[in-house]
């Protein structure tokens, strides 16, 4: 074993959602994807690293419509079933240029309630780091419809901090972080750099619609109570922004920082 494989590593996860990955348009963007993989394969020198990745649905609707789709869970269950193994040949294809290896694991929140299945999750993915392979998470849409119907990927990237005893779980999202107002409503929205009290920010919470189909920055600080309460560090970070997770760990970027500081 080389000093390299010696190392421990600290233990990173990256939740990346369909507004990121599509950049605001109707198709994947090869380019997030590519920028994500540039940063891993720095940030792989000194984290395990884990990616929380929505998309699948986004991914089906490039290739097929299904009647119903706004209205029936079903509909949208059968997308997120066709554009998952699309969304992961991407994946692989854009990260394999870069030699970086994946592994897909599906995941639902009753699976946290076991601890059977958290152990074995825990160990698939020891076992992953060990041999080379990024986890790629995403919920299980087939067996559980909480996040396709109510929320985002933010609570299951906790849970997933929280099974893996991760170091730090950076949101990526559309905004620099958690604003006192919500700065598409208000121009003169301040950025909120450190949060170490929910209760203080939750009433700056303002979503612009109803949360139907997006769990909104309410969900984000949702995952920060579940983070806070195991000791791990959450950020959210503007996935708009150039090599945002490598330039927030420089603080060359404004982001907002949940909890204690990594490594401290
Ligand atoms: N106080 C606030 N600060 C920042 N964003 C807020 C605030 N209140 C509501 N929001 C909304 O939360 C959104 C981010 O959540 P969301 O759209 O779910 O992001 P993502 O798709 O990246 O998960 C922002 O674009 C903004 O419209
Ligand atoms: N799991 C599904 C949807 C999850 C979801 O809505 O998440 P997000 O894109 O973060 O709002 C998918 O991969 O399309």
């Amino acid at each position: 074993m080389n000093n390299e494989e010696l190392k421990v590593k600290k233990k990173l996860i990256i939740k990346i959602g369909t507004s990121t990955l599509t950049a605001g348009t109707n198709r994947i963007s090869f380019a997030v994807i590519e920028s994500l993989a540039r940063q891993i394969v720095e940030l792989k020198k000194e984290y395990d690293i884990v990616i929380v990745s929505s998309g699948a649905i986004a991914t089906a609707r490039q290739f097929v419509e299904i009647n119903g789709f706004n209205k029936h869970v079903d509909s949208k269950q059968a997308l997120a079933a066709i554009g998952q193994t699309k969304l992961m040949e991407l994946y692989d294809n854009i990260f394999s240029t870069f030699g970086l290896n994946i592994a897909q694991i599906l995941l639902t929140y009753r699976d946290f309630e076991n601890p059977v299945a958290n152990e074995n999750t825990r160990n698939t993915i020891r076992r992953l780091w060990q041999v080379d392979y990024i986890p790629i998470v995403n919920e299980n849409d087939t067996v559980s419809i909480e996040e396709i119907v109510l929320g985002d990927n933010d609570k299951l990237s906790a849970l997933v901090s929280v099974i893996t005893e991760a170091d730090l779980l950076v949101l990526v999202s559309d905004i620099d972080g958690i604003f006192d107002r919500n700065p598409h409503l208000h121009a003169d929205a301040q950025l909120i750099a450190e949060v170490t009290d929910l209760d203080s920010i939750k009433e700056f919470i303002e979503e612009k619609e109803s949360l139907l189909g997006t769990g909104g920055m309410s969900s984000k600080v949702h995952a920060a109570e579940i983070c806070m309460q195991h000791n791990v560090e959450m950020w959210i970070v503007n996935g708009q922004r150039a090599n945002y997770i490598i330039n927030a760990m420089g603080d060359r970027i404004p982001f907002t920082r949940f909890g204690k500081k990594v490594g401290k």
